[in-house]
């Protein structure tokens, strides 16, 4: 029995999580759920899964969350607060951490999780584009094992050798990773019509059901250059070894080309329930809820290059991930911000890499030594975001 903390339980990547563990009661216990904003479903969760604890991330919410949970007649220990959710992810009584909180907020919790050694299973991607370099230290220093929930680098990990070697492709025989991506809902779009794209647009994925924070971002395909980042560090790779590939259909998440010619590739219908369920099943293969591929219905299968005219949050990505950590951790933070004003109707969609390109000029370039450094350059960051949303909106 895995003993189950889900980070961001009420989000997409949770409430799938929660569907394939569902089938699978002989083999998972969840003992701790936590949410933010949406606390009526978080105890709807814990009625059908009695974790022994519940947790808002906002410290502020106890006295509500406690209030529903003794509403709705539920037996668990309610927690509230960004040390909360340390406290659970790190916890004795816990095995497998599922780190799908979106954004900079999951970097903490999810470290605390490897610092204390679990199985994380990372969806937050954010965290090591933040922090990727100390993140790897602490994962091999806390032996914690690491498994990617992210389809392409789940894809990747299924498509590399067992026995590959961590930033060493080459003695494995690989040439390349290739790193697919959907191209977004604007993929055909013409570009003097992107400026006027609105938030329900761009959240509409053509292929994936996603929150909205990754859903803009795979339409700027800032998604893709996060997870360009991503890959970086969880396979130790250089840029020179990551090629983006347009892959409109999202059939094939990813691949691995050898120096032999051969390709490797992982595929499936675009369904989470598929990296999650490989993942909390590692190294077995477990039953997910997933429709099998149907070939014969496979009308077309494209692939192209990236235009980075058309997608420049990308080349930003690419360009901060070889400037080094501290121009990926402010790229991540100003476009949280970015991201979020363009929600809110305060920029426009093309301004979402006007503000990213502008905070990356104005950072100094610094070694990000400890957490504590890469905390104070995303605040510095922020700032810098925040005050070019409003001179810009207004
Ligand atoms: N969705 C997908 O298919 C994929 C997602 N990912 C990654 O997984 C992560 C989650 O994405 P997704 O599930 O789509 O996002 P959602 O927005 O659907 O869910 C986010 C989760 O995080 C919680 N949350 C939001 N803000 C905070 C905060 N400040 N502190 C603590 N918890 C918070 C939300 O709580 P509440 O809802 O209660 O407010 C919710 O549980 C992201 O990093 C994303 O990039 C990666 C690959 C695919
Ligand atoms: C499901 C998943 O992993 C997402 O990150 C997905 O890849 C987003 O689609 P794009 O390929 O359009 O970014
Ligand atoms: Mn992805």
């Amino acid at each position: 029995m895995q003993r189950l903390c889900i980070l961001g339980a009420t989000g997409s990547i949770g409430q799938s999580t929660l569907d394939v563990v569902a089938r699978h009661p002989e083999r998972f216990d969840v003992v701790a759920l936590t949410g933010h904003r949406n606390l009526t479903l978080l105890v709807e969760q814990a009625k059908l899964h009695t974790p022994r604890f519940l947790v808002a991330a906002d410290k502020q919410d106890y006295p509500v969350l406690a209030q529903l949970v003794a509403d709705a007649g539920v037996s668990c220990e309610v927690l509230a607060g960004e040390e909360a959710l340390e406290y659970v992810s790190a916890h004795a009584e816990i095995d497998v951490v599922m780190a799908a909180i979106v954004g900079a907020a999951g970097l903490l919790p999810t470290l605390a999780a490897v610092k204390a050694g679990k199985r994380v299973l990372l969806a937050n991607k954010e965290a090591l584009v933040m922090s990727g370099r100390l993140f790897m230290q602490a994962v091999r220093e806390h032996q914690a094992t690491l498994l990617p929930i992210d389809s392409e680098h789940n894809a990747i990990f299924q498509c590399l050798p067992h026995d590959y070697s961590y930033g060493a492709p080459a003695t494995s025989g690989i040439s390349k990773i290739l790193l697919t991506g959907s191209g977004g809902p604007f993929l055909h779009k013409a570009m003097h019509e992107l400026d006027g794209v609105t938030p329900q647009q761009a959240c509409k994925h053509p292929n994936w059901s996603m929150g909205r924070k990754i859903s803009v971002d795979s339409a700027t395909m800032m998604n893709k250059g996060l997870e360009f980042i991503e890959a970086c560090w969880l396979f130790g790779l250089t840029t020179e070894q990551i090629q983006v590939v347009i892959h409109p259909q999202s059939v094939i998440h990813s691949m691995v080309q050898y120096q032999d010619g051969s390709v490797l590739a992982q595929m499936g219908n675009p369904d989470m329930r598929t990296p999650i369920a490989h993942a909390l099943a590692y190294p077995k293969r477990i039953e997910a809820g997933v429709a099998p591929l149907d070939f014969a219905a496979l009308a077309d299968f494209s692939f192209q290059y990236p235009d980075y005219t058309r997608y420049p949050n990308l080349k930003l990505a690419i360009d901060a991930c070889q400037a080094g950590q501290y121009a990926t951790t402010s790229l991540n933070a100003a476009n949280e911000i970015a991201v979020e004003a363009f929600l809110l109707g305060k920029i426009r969609f093309t301004q979402i890499a006007g503000v990213n390109e502008h905070v990356l000029q104005s950072i100094d370039a610094l070694e990000l030594n400890n957490i504590d450094t890469v905390l104070n350059v995303d605040r510095r960051a922020r700032e810098l975001a925040t005050s070019l949303v409003a001179r810009w909106q207004g």
